[in-house]
């Protein structure tokens, strides 16, 4: 940094202001504002950066600063974003910017035409500038390709997919009704999967991965999309301001007089599971998205029968909501049903093809099989606490909502089948790195995902590309960065990783957030990444007992997460009556939503006490995939 030439200083608010050295320090420089002149404040050295000649000046790539650091990377995005220049590649890496309104032109079919076969960097940063690089090196190295999307929520991820996908089938499709299946089907899966949250109006509540398959002479053939960590807790819970799933409310606004009595349903406000969210918001219109829903599903070939069927579950899932229960004040200890709840048991019951007094029976008691000696033992029904009935009946909300989401995915995926496949390019969106002020089990799974990434990140671009750099012989210095295997480790590992410690507790007779907490503490006491929430920076965490949370250090900062209901949202499995009776539904679309699940192994599992089928590890499974 040269004396009298700008430089880049921290500021409070800004990230960073523009200002000039009058002084320097052993560790601090003396930075006078140009902003401000004559009024000096002192700065870490270490923030403090050298500054490009010509500040309101942008490059295309970030890769062509003269100066490469944090603040003239965000200056030049900032330029360029003022600009309504909402793209800016750093070498292959695309930066986006969410501009929230639609920019005239910039997706218009002339722009996908403009990018059609034309290398990296020769036209102005673009989504479609990425896609076509995928499908370029796709055909050249017959290789499938993938395009990964991470960002905060409401950065923009799914905008982008969807972007990719119609270039993609617009400009390589064979102009047949696939290309349009594999757009339509977007519509339906945001109904069914995509929420309004503080943060997006319609934030993706669950990750996934779109593959889009090419013939041998690189046409598209078909899709196929897989889906990762649907949020179930907000099935039947949402936080202040958000709402539940957007299918619960269009389908109330929506449906025809006629479906509305077949289906007993009412406004959301007469639902637990949709009035406790925010019900009113002037952007949303519950009325118009149902209507291009049904128009997304028509496109799709779903006819009536399924959408009925969907209706159908989907009401079933509203009124099991509004179920109520009440000690029986006997001494068995158990509950009965609210007077009030009978009605809705029966539309509940109906809806889902199940009988309605095996219902009342199984919401309210649990079947226990003995084992004596290893030999399969007698019945017992134990009869379930008001707080256990409440908890069995959304499970079981949890569970057909869940299923029906896998239903509308694999229903989805059947629309663009292809029989032969050369190659795919795949597009992961999955949300990115969370840190509220409450974090709970999601943020920890979507964290822990973020961190693979990152390794992956590190490993592809940083170390390979050194390595490279060093091969050739090329004198670049070397970027240093933090390796975050620690990380993984201290979440994955075998017996010590959180996640195995979690399934344990689950796996104890009497499993508490409170007893897994302090497994936590005592299992990692001096580990780097891990911590109590008594260290917290936030004076918020700092009230957090050593039971009821822990902070994990992660690549993008520290985040606290409360235990509380960590052990029941680790736990897929319904209890065994429940399971058997939605098995059994005489209902032969809800009873395909559970097939599969009654394999000898489950079976055998529920038999004990022991029934438990952990998220954590299958959300790890699928992360090795
Ligand atoms: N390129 C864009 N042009 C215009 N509007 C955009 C663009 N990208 C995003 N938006 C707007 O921002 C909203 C949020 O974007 P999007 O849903 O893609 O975010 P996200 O990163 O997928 O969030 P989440 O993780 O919550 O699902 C969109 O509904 C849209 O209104």
């Amino acid at each position: 940094m040269d004396d009298g030439k700008p430089v880049w200083a921290p500021h409070p608010t800004d990230g960073f202001q523009l200002g000039v050295m009058v002084d320097i320090g052993a560790d601090t420089l003396t930075i006078e504002p140009l902003s401000h002149r004559g009024k000096t404040f002192l700065a870490p050295i270490s923030q403090v950066f050298p500054a490009e000649d010509d500040v309101n000046k942008h490059v295309e790539d970030n890769c062509s600063l003269m100066y490469l650091n944090e603040a003239t990377l965000l200056n030049n995005i900032r330029v360029r974003y003022s600009k309504d220049l909402i793209y800016t590649f750093v070498a292959n890496i695309l930066i986006a910017v969410n501009p929230y309104y639609d920019i005239p032109k910039l997706y218009a079919l002339e722009a996908i035409k403009s990018y059609r076969g034309r290398s990296l960097g020769t036209l102005p940063p673009h989504v479609y500038a990425i896609a076509d690089k995928a499908y370029r090196d796709m055909k050249v190295l017959q290789m499938s390709q993938s395009i990964i999307v991470s960002g905060e929520s409401g950065a923009g991820k799914t905008e982008n997919t969807k972007f990719v996908l119609r270039y993609l089938t617009t400009s390589y499709g064979t102009g047949q009704d696939i290309d349009e299946r594999i757009v339509e089907a977007n519509p339906l899966l945001e109904a069914f999967g995509n929420a309004k949250t503080v943060r997006n109006n319609n934030s993706s509540r669950f990750g996934k991965f779109v593959e889009i398959h090419f013939s041998q002479k690189n046409e598209v053939v078909g899709g196929f999309v897989s889906h990762y960590l649907l949020e179930k807790s907000r099935i039947c819970m949402q936080s202040k301001d958000e709402r539940n799933y957007h299918i619960f409310y269009r389908l109330c606004a929506g449906v025809s007089e006629d479906l509305r009595s077949v289906l007993h349903l009412s406004s959301p406000d007469s639902f637990r599971h949709t009035k406790a969210g925010s019900l009113k918001d002037p952007l949303l219109d519950d009325l118009g998205d149902f209507k291009r829903m049904c128009g997304a599903m028509k496109k799709i070939g779903l006819d009536d029968t399924e959408k009925l069927n969907l209706f159908r579950v989907v009401a079933g899932v509203l009124h099991l909501g509004n179920i109520d229960f009440e000690e029986t004040g006997s001494t068995s200890g158990g509950c009965v049903l609210t007077n009030q709840s009978n009605q809705t048991l029966q539309h509940c019951a109906e809806l889902l093809g199940l009988d309605q007094e095996d219902l009342r029976v199984s919401l309210t008691t649990r079947v226990m099989l003995t084992t004596a000696g290893g030999a399969k033992g007698t019945v017992i029904k134990v009869p379930l606490k008001v707080e256990q009935a409440n908890n069995a009946r959304d499970a079981l909300a949890k569970a057909v909502y869940s299923r029906l989401f896998d239903h509308v995915v694999t229903r989805v995926n059947q629309c663009f089948p292809f029989t032969a496949s050369s190659n795919f390019i795949g597009v992961l969106d999955i949300a990115g790195f969370e840190y509220f002020e409450h974090n709970s089990f999601e943020q920890f799974c979507i964290n822990y995902c973020n961190e693979k990434l990152q390794q992956f990140f590190n490993e592809r671009i940083l170390k390979e590309e050194q390595e490279l750099y060093q091969k050739e012989g090329l004198g670049v210095n070397e970027v240093h960065y933090v390796d975050n295997q620690d990380c993984i480790d201290l979440i994955e590992a075998k017996l010590l990783g959180i996640l195995d410690i979690l399934d344990e507790e689950n796996r104890l007779p009497q499993p508490s957030d409170q007893h897994f907490a302090e497994a936590i503490h005592s299992k990692h006491k001096d580990h780097f990444r891990l911590t109590v929430p008594r260290k917290s920076k936030l004076a918020i965490h700092r009230n957090i007992r050593d039971d009821e949370g822990f902070i994990v250090r992660h690549f993008a900062g520290a985040v606290c997460y409360e235990t509380t209901q960590f052990v029941e949202k680790n736990n897929d499995a319904l209890h065994m009556s429940l399971e058997s009776l939605v098995c059994e539904s005489k209902d032969k679309f809800v009873r395909n939503l559970f097939e599969n699940n009654f394999s000898s192994k489950d079976s055998k599992q529920k038999a004990g006490k022991l029934s438990f089928i952990s998220v954590g590890n299958k959300f790890k499974v699928e992360h090795a995939q």
